[in-house]
């Protein structure tokens, strides 16, 4: 991984916010026409409040859009998702969005190597009555995944998985949740459109650490494209998202 230090992943950052939202969509207005007319109005009160309060923190462009927070709900219900995963924390909208989908003996594995970013909004999802179906775990997640798959009784018995974490590791992860999801269960890539530098030319001007992930989100793509084990669909929704179905 690229090492670069923290003034210089801010600059990046603030070059990235430029773009106004993490949308693909090419217009700003219709993106937030989308927001005003069907998202906002039903956002639970609870997935605001966490909204506006990582909107406060520096590294707020993690988050998950509150868009595809909606998609995630809705997916986790057309599903009847009950034992889930998710590989990528930050302060945890998602991880609500999916808390609130579930029923209320519904379950979350939650990986993530920062445990601050997850106690930022963890007061939040508590006072939403929620918090109890989140195990959280802090730490690299490859290891604490091998170590689940050591167990046979794990495999194969989650439902839904949303990997959202270092990009350079996601054929890795993908190895691995592929055995721990169960068949006809779901996983969920983000960002799998790359700030649209999945078709940027090879000398384009992008930032470094977009231009340093973009070609293991090629890879991923690629891998997923030809990956017998899953049917995919990938949606131009936050920064693109691949919806994978297990099927054997
Ligand atoms: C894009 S953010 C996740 C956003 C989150 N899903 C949300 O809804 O706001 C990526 C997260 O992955 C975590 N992360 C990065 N590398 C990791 C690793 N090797 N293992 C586990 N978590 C990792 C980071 O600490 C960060 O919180």
């Amino acid at each position: 991984m690229t090492i670069i230090n923290e003034e210089q992943q801010q600059n990046q950052m603030a070059g990235h916010k430029q773009l106004r939202h993490k949308s693909l969509l090419q217009s700003d207005a219709l993106y937030q026409y989308i927001l005003e007319t069907s998202v906002y109005p039903r956002e639970h009160e609870s997935l605001k409040e966490l909204r506006e309060l990582t909107e406060k923190h520096p590294w707020n462009l993690l988050a998950t859009p509150p868009d595809e927070g909606q998609l995630l709900g809705m997916l986790l219900k057309l599903i009847n998702a009950k034992n889930t995963m998710e590989i990528g924390v930050y302060t945890g909208y998602s991880l609500l969005s999916t808390a609130l989908a579930l029923p209320s003996d519904g379950k979350i594995l939650a990986l993530d190597i920062n445990r601050e970013y997850y106690e930022l909004g963890l007061p939040v999802i508590e006072k939403a009555g929620v918090a109890h179906k989140i195990d959280f775990r802090e730490g690299p997640a490859l290891p604490l995944l091998d170590q689940l798959i050591k167990e046979e009784k794990n495999k194969g018995t989650f439902d839904f998985i949303f990997v959202d974490a270092d990009k350079d590791n996601y054929l890795n992860y993908h190895n691995r949740v592929i055995e721990l999801v169960k068949v006809g269960g779901m996983i969920a890539y983000d960002n799998t459109l790359w700030n649209g530098s999945v078709v940027a030319p090879p000398d384009a001007p992008l930032l470094d650490y977009i231009k340093y992930y973009r070609d293991f989100v090629i890879e991923l793509n690629q891998a997923l494209a030809v990956d017998s084990r899953v049917e995919i669909c990938q949606l131009p929704v936050g920064d693109g998202i691949t919806l994978c179905r297990r099927i054997i």
